[in-house]
């Protein structure tokens, strides 16, 4: 029997079946490193039950890290759309981040500015989004109060696809989830002063079908941490597609473009057709998996 990891916990997982059934699956052996969105063959065992044997070819696999910790959260996902708010405003550099983890993994970002009713903080928000138009990220401004129109601006971007929701503690990813998937029941809280600090009110993943089987949503933890351990020099500078063109003119084939002369990035950085800021991240995010590969 085939089916879809649609929740992981330790190792338990719940798989979806292609008939629509789910059963409650747990590995044999040593097996591990199975994760929600995988499509795996599973054997059954007593009435509901069953043992995952085999975890068929991914298209991709995405990670989030902490405290030098890599873990596998999602596999198979063909868009990541991320939430971001006036209020709490957003971090700049864990939207970065998010961004290049996508991006590495061949995955199109999509960005929901969310709470636009909101308007104090919405300059500021579109200001430093602006970037992020300019590389082509779709942008969606939207609203939990406004969600006919959250519907129409977003369900026609999801269809057919597998989604990943993502996005920092408190910009309204449960509420997001509420309005396009109402039985999913999304754990809403008031956000009170001391969830401003980002208490996670999400605790686990999970694979959500729109409605009348229009696509496929993974709902994840809010974040706080968004560390890229994984990802070698190489898929780091894949992380940023406006590097691409300027790394064919770089004069050593494994330019870090940090610091080499004839660097087409640094070249481009220099003339400004590249975001000083977008580099600083570039910079930042190297430094870190150098030190954490030290230890
Ligand atoms: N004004 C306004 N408030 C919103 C909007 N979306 C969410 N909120 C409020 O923002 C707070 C946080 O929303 P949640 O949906 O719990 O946020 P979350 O991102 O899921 O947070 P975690 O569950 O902690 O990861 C709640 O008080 C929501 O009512 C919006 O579009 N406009
Ligand atoms: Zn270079």
């Amino acid at each position: 029997m085939k089916g879809r990891v649609i929740s992981a916990h330790g190792r338990h997982y719940i798989v979806e079946l292609e008939n629509g059934q789910t059963r409650q699956c747990y590995t044999r052996g040593k097996k591990t490193g199975i994760c929600v969105g995988d499509f795996v063959r599973i054997q059954p065992q007593a009435e509901d039950e069953g043992s995952i044997e085999e975890t068929l070819t991914r298209k991709n696999l995405l990670y989030r890290s902490d405290e030098m910790r890599s873990k596998q959260f999602a596999a198979n996902v063909d868009q990541l759309l991320i939430v971001v708010a006036t209020e709490p405003f957003f971090s700049e550099d864990l939207t970065g981040r998010a961004l290049t983890g996508a991006w590495s993994a061949d995955i199109s970002p999509i960005i929901l500015l969310n709470k636009c009713d909101l308007t104090s903080g919405m300059a500021r928000a579109q200001e430093s989004l602006e970037i992020y138009r300019e590389l082509g990220v779709p942008i969606i401004s939207s609203s939990i109060h406004e969600p006919e129109q959250l519907k129409q601006d977003l369900l026609p971007l999801l269809k057919d696809k597998t989604s990943l929701l993502l996005g920092q503690s408190g910009m309204g990813k449960s509420s997001i989830l509420n309005v396009l998937i109402p039985h999913a029941r999304a754990h809403t809280q008031e956000h009170s002063v001391a969830l401003g600090t980002g208490k996670h009110t999400t605790t686990s993943t999970r694979l959500y079908h729109l409605p009348n089987n229009t696509g496929c949503l993974i709902d994840s933890p809010g974040f706080q941490a968004f560390g890229l351990y994984h990802l070698t020099q190489t898929d780091v500078a894949n992380g940023f597609p406006e590097f691409k063109t300027h790394i064919e003119s770089c004069r050593f084939y494994n330019c870090t473009h940090l610091h080499e002369p004839g660097c087409g990035v640094l070249a481009a950085l220099k003339q400004g057709v590249i975001s000083n800021k977008r580099h600083e991240l570039y910079e930042r995010i190297l430094l870190e998996n150098q030190s954490a590969t030290r230890y």
